[in-house]
């Protein structure tokens, strides 16, 4: 396929963990148009772009401009805890933001690959989380999220909204970089053991994605019945006690001098670790829909945490144990 008759692609949130990640598994795709919160310019015309989430014309306008064949976003508002004291912004960037694109892709017959979370789900029971179980967030991070789902699937654009949970990636902060940080510093982590759901990587979301978006622009029949939710997590599940204890662990093999003062990891219940948001205690997400659908395999969580600890962990990562 010749560069000119490549599909373009909208990428938004290009410095997040997830579109760090997609800038590098998106590109064999088509023409991407990556933006950052700063923006940047059409590459024909040198028209400038809007990338702030916040703007929502500016938004509307950026897609009318580029016209993509897929918009992809990875920007959001994920400061869960933080979002309970600033709710219209969260609510503005994860849902109203989200209803300007999804509008603007039903417009221009754009696919519209969005991410959602875990945290739309009550937590109640045992059994993992189907794409058509009913939805009770319990925080203002998780109704923000909820709405963005919603608009999508009112705006009637074909779309993927890809679910998924404890995303970990080596660019930007997240629980197990916390968790490493906080092992050289202290010598008892209390975590709690009563919440469950799958560690995820940047990485594994960017391909999954990636492979699913050429099977949807691949065009036919068969792409428009890919339209709808699916959940994407890595295989297994444990609680966030189990994953810090199995990071800690890999990182103090790999890098046996790094300073490590941690000598117990406590599991405590939530009870025992008050937040200002609620989060679900049962996060288990069934992935069968997406390995179906899209005919793929989901690696063990585990996989993914050892790559991502030997890589932050090795010498040759300059920012350890806190990139810039
Ligand atoms: N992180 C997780 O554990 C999970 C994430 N998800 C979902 O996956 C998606 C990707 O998340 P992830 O990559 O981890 O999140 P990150 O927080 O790493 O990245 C989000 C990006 O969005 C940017 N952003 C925030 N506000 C705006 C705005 N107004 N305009 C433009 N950009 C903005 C952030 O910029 P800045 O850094 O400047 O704020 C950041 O670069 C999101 O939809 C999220 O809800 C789902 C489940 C779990
Ligand atoms: C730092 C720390 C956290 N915890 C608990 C608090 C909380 O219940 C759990 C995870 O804490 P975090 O705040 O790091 O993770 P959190 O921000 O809740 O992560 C979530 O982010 C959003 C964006 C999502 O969509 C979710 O899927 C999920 O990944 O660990 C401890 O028990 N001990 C500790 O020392
Ligand atoms: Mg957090």
């Amino acid at each position: 396929m010749s560069v000119a008759q490549a599909p373009r692609i909208l990428l938004l949130g290009k410095d997040g963990q997830v579109g760090w990640e997609l800038q590098r598994a998106l590109a064999p795709l088509g023409e991407l148009v990556a933006l950052g919160r700063a923006g940047g310019t059409e590459p024909a015309t040198g028209a400038p772009l809007v990338g702030d989430l916040a703007d929502l014309e500016g938004l509307a306008a950026t897609v009318q401009v580029v016209r993509p064949a897929a918009i992809v976003n990875a920007a959001a508002y994920t400061a869960v805890d933080q979002a309970e004291r600033e709710p219209e912004l969260a609510e503005r960037i994860n849902a109203d933001a989200v209803d300007v694109l999804a509008q603007a892709a039903a417009r221009c017959g754009a696919w519209l690959v969005h991410y959602s979370t875990d945290y739309v789900f009550d937590g109640s029971g045992q059994r993992p989380w189907r794409e058509d179980d009913p939805v009770a967030p319990l925080s203002v991070y998780g109704r923000s999220k909820r709405a963005g789902e919603e608009a999508v699937r009112a705006s009637g654009c074909r779309h993927l909204i890809l679910r998924t949970q404890w995303v970990y990636g080596v660019r930007g902060g997240n629980f197990a970089r916390t968790m490493l940080r906080l092992a050289r510093e202290r010598e008892v982590l209390r975590v709690v053991d009563d919440q469950w759901g799958a560690p995820t990587g940047a990485d594994l979301i960017a391909d999954v994605t990636a492979c699913a978006l050429r099977q949807a622009l691949a065009g036919g029949v068969h792409a428009a019945a890919l339209s709808g939710t699916y959940h994407l997590a890595a295989a297994g599940t444990t609680t966030w006690c189990g994953y810090a204890r199995y990071l800690i662990e890999q990182a103090r093999q790999i890098a046996p001098h790094a300073g490590w003062c941690v000598h117990t990891i406590e599991a405590i219940p939530t009870a025992a670790y008050p937040t200002p948001a609620r989060r679900p205690a049962n996060g288990r997400l069934d992935t069968t829909r997406l390995q179906t659908a899209f005919g793929m395999h989901l690696p063990p969580w585990q996989h993914g945490v050892a790559r991502w600890v030997a890589m932050v962990c090795s010498d040759a990562w300059a920012g350890w144990p806190n990139p810039a």
